[in-house]
């Protein structure tokens, strides 16, 4: 579970705070996504769960404070841009990784995502070698490999090709079932559509409308989040 807590956060450049005392939380066995126009606060509100920003509020991952070592070892970050060790190869990468998070048999559940995101003809290429849409994937397997409780998502399908969008569509079905809890921030609505479990959409740093899958009747996701944030704008 992610539970958020009164979350604000101001950049010293900005006048108004790019996020605004956000309350929401992301639970076990539920993929909750995160939608909103450019700016909204997406990227803030998760970089802040992740710890990498100062903010003002309470954020727990898995029952642990979001700043303990105990939350960094049961979370997954998949970024909006792949923050990769350039002048490592794709294997290098993943041992380096095991090896920081002290994982015992990371190998099997190596393999298994490189055959997954059809890396595995790329093992030897170094991470600077490698198209967009292979970093991306790349990045998600790192986050995937120490098998989080709570994975984070900015952007996941952004330079995909669409045989990698539906097996990470079924990778995130999987994983809930299994009981991981799964924050996603979006804005393709149309490729999440099937999966989703609950969703927040935010405006101007708030959240503006929670949806819970079943509340939205014969409206789509995408129809929800238009009418919502045209009345917001109006
Ligand atoms: N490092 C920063 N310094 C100053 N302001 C920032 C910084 N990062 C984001 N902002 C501002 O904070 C606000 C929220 O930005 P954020 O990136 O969280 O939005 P977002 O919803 O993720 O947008 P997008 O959909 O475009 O990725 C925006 O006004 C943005 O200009």
């Amino acid at each position: 579970m992610i539970e958020v807590k009164n979350l604000t956060k101001h950049y010293s450049l900005l006048e108004s705070p790019a996020v605004k005392d956000v309350s929401f939380c992301a639970k076990e066995g539920k993929i909750t996504i995160l939608l909103g126009p450019n700016g909204a606060g997406k990227s803030t509100t998760i970089k802040s769960i992740v710890n990498l920003l100062n903010y003002q509020g309470e954020i727990n991952i898995c029952g642990y404070p979001n700043s303990s070592l105990e939350a960094k070892k049961s979370f997954g970050y998949v970024p909006e841009v792949p923050v990769l060790y350039d002048l490592l190869t794709v294997d290098e990468t993943i041992h380096f990784i095991g090896k920081s998070y002290r994982l015992q048999n990371y190998g099997k559940t190596a393999e298994e995502y490189l055959e997954l995101f059809d890396l595995t003809k790329q093992r030897k290429k170094l991470a600077k070698e490698l198209s967009k849409g292979m970093r991306q994937k790349l990045s998600m397997l790192l986050a995937l490999l120490i098998q989080p409780k709570a994975l984070l998502v900015d952007e996941p399908m952004v330079g995909l090709d669409p045989a990698s969008i539906e097996a990470v569509l079924q990778l995130f079905v999987r994983l809930k079932e299994a009981g991981t809890s799964i924050l996603i921030s979006t804005h393709i609505i149309d490729v999440v559509n099937e999966i989703w479990d609950c969703a927040y959409i935010m405006q101007q740093g708030e959240i503006v409308r929670e949806i819970h899958r079943g509340e939205e009747g014969s409206e789509t996701l995408k129809q929800i989040f238009f009418e919502t944030t045209a009345e917001e704008k109006a």
